[in-house]
C-alpha cells in the first residue's frame, strides 16, 4: 500500500528528508476531503479563469516535478471569483503523482488516492510586488487542484507528454511557447475550497486551494510518461520521479466549503 511508497520514498529522496511537518503549523497541505463534512457556502462565486495561451514560456525538470512556467509580468492569465478577493497570476503548473495507478494524488476525496494530480499556481499580484513574496503571506497564493483518474486519452495534455522525453533529467529546460492550460480544467464549475499550505518545501502557509470536484480523463501511457521522468541529473545513478506526494497533514480546526450543493 501507499505506506511502503512512503518509507521507500523517505529512503530515496532528499526533499523528504527535510521536516515533514511545520512546527507550530495549523492550516497544512494536502488533507482528506470529507465529502459530507465539507460546507456549501452559497456566497461562492463561480471562478473566472482567463489565460493567455502565448504566456507559456518553458518545461523545466525541477528534480521534484516538471514545472510548465508562465510570464507572470504581467495581469494576461489570471484567475478571479471562487473564494478570492483579489486577482491571481498565473505562475506555473506542475503535477505530482504514483509509481502505480493506486496512489499518486496529494488531496484525497473520502480517502481515495487518484493516480496524479494537477496544481495551477498562481500569486496575489495586487496585493505584493513578487511571487516570492506572495508565498510567505497567508494570502499569498491562489492553487486550483485538479485530480487526474485513469481513462480516455487526452488530447490537451498529449502536446505536454510528448515534450517530457526532452527534460527526462533535473535540471533540464525546454522552451514551450503556446499551451492554454485551461484545456486541463474540467468544465463542470464545482469545486472545494480551503486554506492551507505548500506541500513541498518551504510549506509556508499562503494557499487557498481550490480542488475541482471532477477529475480530468488521461490513458496509461500518459501516466507512464510522467514516470519515466528522473528526479536525477543527467550521468548520476536513475531515480524514476514517481511518488512525489505529500502526506496527508491534520485538519486541524478547519472547514472545507463547497461550491455546490
Ligand atoms: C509553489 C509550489 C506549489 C506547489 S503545490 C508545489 O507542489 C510546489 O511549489
Ligand atoms: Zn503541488
Amino acid at each position: 500500500g501507499a505506506c511502503c511508497s512512503y518509507r521507500l520514498r523517505d529512503a530515496l529522496h532528499p526533499l523528504w528528508q527535510s521536516p515533514l511537518t511545520i512546527p507550530g503549523g495549523t492550516r497544512q497541505s494536502p488533507i482528506n476531503i470529507q465529502w459530507r463534512d465539507s460546507v456549501y457556502d452559497p456566497f461562492l462565486k463561480p471562478l473566472k479563469i482567463s489565460y493567455d495561451p502565448t504566456t507559456c514560456l518553458h518545461i523545466w525538470n525541477n528534480g521534484y516535478s516538471f514545472l510548465v512556467e508562465f510570464d507572470d509580468s504581467t495581469d494576461r492569465s489570471t484567475i478571479v471569483g471562487g473564494p478570492l478577493e483579489n486577482q491571481y497570476r498565473l505562475k506555473q503548473f506542475h503535477f505530482h503523482w504514483g509509481a502505480i495507478n493506486e496512489w499518486g494524488s496529494e488531496h484525497t476525496v473520502d480517502s481515495k488516492f487518484y493516480p496524479a494530480e494537477l496544481h495551477l499556481v498562481h500569486w496575489n499580484a495586487v496585493a505584493y510586488p513578487t511571487f516570492e513574496e506572495a508565498v510567505m503571506e497567508g494570502n499569498g497564493l491562489a492553487v486550483i487542484g485538479v485530480f487526474l483518474k485513469l481513462g480516455t486519452h487526452h488530447e490537451g495534455l498529449q502536446t505536454l507528454v510528448d515534450a517530457l522525453p526532452a527534460v527526462k533529467h533535473k535540471d533540464t529546460i525546454i522552451e514551450f511557447d503556446v499551451f492554454d492550460p485551461s484545456c486541463l480544467i474540467p468544465s463542470c464549475p464545482d469545486y472545494w475550497t480551503y486554506a492551507g499550505s505548500l506541500t513541498t518545501p518551504p510549506l509556508t502557509e499562503s494557499v487557498t486551494w481550490i480542488i475541482k470536484k471532477k477529475p480530468i480523463e488521461v490513458d496509461e501511457n500518459q501516466l507512464e510518461a510522467f514516470r519515466m521522468l528522473l528526479f536525477t541529473s543527467d550521468g548520476e545513478e536513475e531515480k524514476r520521479m514517481v511518488d512525489n506526494f505529500r502526506p496527508l497533514q491534520p485538519l486541524m480546526n478547519r472547514t472545507v466549503r463547497s461550491s455546490f450543493q
